[in-house]
């Protein structure tokens, strides 16, 4: 019996990755400095929480060592813990969510991604003008470098009254269309992205992301759970694919089936909120059968809190993750795999509201492994390998599986 259970917090990094400089990002770190802040009482919000970051459960498994890892620091002075532990650096070049999943599951991103510049206009009027011809549009606003939140509440308004969609991109190779459920129609909005997913293949674009959201003024503005992300498919087979051409079924919770492209993905499981999919994993994990897989990106770390720049929110979903965990560790079995893991940073104390670059955490536990560290990972899809030796299936060229080092007798 071998089942796996991958669950990625998404943006929850452990600390700035060896080659942060090349991103500007050195001394970044989610993890380390929610916790910092948190002890200082700057991740204190009335009504949500306050104090020290609590997360015994994570830490019981070995979430402290694998940050201690991360930062190149011993960690025989830490209690031992109950799992297995470490750090990964990615190898891919984005700090973006596919070239991150994509990676986990054994397949590093060996290209650049096209990336749309930090100039007012940001697109290529050759492209603008296409989308505007080919959808039929009064025009399009934005045309920046944005937050989503901010955008829609500088331009929502503007939206419902001409509307134009609006358009904007970040620091990922992404090209995001925001506008109203309502005003303009969410199956107008899903077709739109998908004409734009084609015209900007030729560029080289990770995503096209349709952003709908609700509300009627800058005020009250929502971005609602239908966000859909349009993804290039990955550059070779994946885990997931290996997976199922095993025999096996790959359950994919939340937006993973939107960053495989549907590749690999045999059902999928979507959800509204970190809670809510924390369900749903819980339950494909009672489903689950010999040789399954169950995959899940757990978001608002990521959209919600991170790119917002919130440290009490981020730290709240923290808690109330760890809170939940427990329940996934009673459900595992002898053969069964459970890792906890992230696809970048997004470290919320840091400038602007883009991802960081950093280590992830490894962390998990697998009834009738032994524990202890598997040290600090050159690349994320030794995860990835990981699984695949666990659930049987033949090694793939990327990654360096660490099931030997929890063998019992090891
Ligand atoms: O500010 P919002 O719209 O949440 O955008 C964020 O979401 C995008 C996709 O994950 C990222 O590229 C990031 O910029
Ligand atoms: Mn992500
Ligand atoms: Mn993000």
């Amino acid at each position: 019996m071998a089942r796996a259970f991958l669950f990625v917090l998404d943006s929850f990094g452990i600390g700035h990755a060896p080659d942060a400089a090349a991103f500007a990002n050195e001394g970044a770190d989610t993890f380390g400095h929610i916790a910092q802040a948190c002890a200082e009482g700057r991740g204190d919000r009335p009504g949500l929480r306050q104090g020290p970051l609590l997360l015994p459960h994570l830490r019981a498994l070995g979430l402290s060592h694998a940050a201690a890892i991360a930062a190149g620091h011993d960690v025989a002075h830490l209690p031992s813990a109950t799992g297995f532990y470490g750090a990964a650096c990615e190898t891919s070049r984005g700090k973006d969510t596919p070239s991150g999943h994509w990676e986990i599951a054994g397949v590093p991103v060996p290209f650049d991604w096209g990336y749309f510049p930090e100039t007012e206009p940001t697109f290529p009027r050759s492209l603008t003008d296409a989308i505007v011809e080919k959808a039929a549009l009064p025009g399009i606003l934005g045309n920046c470098h944005a937050s989503g939140t901010e955008i829609i509440a500088r331009l929502g308004e503007e939206h419902i009254r001409t509307g134009k969609p609006i358009c904007y991109t970040s620091a990922d190779s992404v090209f995001q269309i925001a506008a109203h459920e309502e005003h303009f129609g969410l199956e107008r909005l899903y077709q739109l992205c998908e004409l734009v997913r084609v015209l900007v293949d030729p560029l080289n674009i990770g995503r096209v992301i349709a952003r709908p959201f609700l509300g009627e003024s800058a005020e009250n503005f929502e971005r609602t759970a239908n966000r859909r992300d349009y993804a290039v498919p990955p550059p070779e087979p994946t885990l997931l694919d290996r997976v199922e051409a095993a025999g096996g079924r790959v359950f994919g919770i939340g937006k993973i089936g939107d960053i495989f492209a549907h590749q690999g993905v045999s059902e999928v499981r979507k959800a509204a909120g970190n809670m809510a999919l924390f369900e749903a994993s819980l339950k494909a994990m009672r489903e689950a059968r010999d040789g399954d897989l169950v995959f899940a990106n757990f978001v608002d770390f990521d959209s919600l809190y991170g790119h917002r720049r919130d440290v009490p929110g981020y730290a709240a979903a923290l808690e109330a993750f760890d809170r939940k965990l427990p329940e996934a560790l009673t459900l595992l079995q002898e053969g069964d795999m459970l890792v906890l893991t992230a696809d970048h940073g997004c470290d919320p104390t840091w400038s602007g509201s883009d991802h960081t670059r950093e280590c992830v955490p490894v962390v998990g536990m697998a009834p009738g492994l032994r524990g202890g560290s598997v040290g600090l990972r050159r690349t994320f899809a030794d995860m990835g390998e990981t699984v695949a030796e666990h659930l049987g299936i033949p090694r793939g060229p990327h990654g360096i599986s660490f099931l030997g080092g929890l063998a019992p007798d090891a």
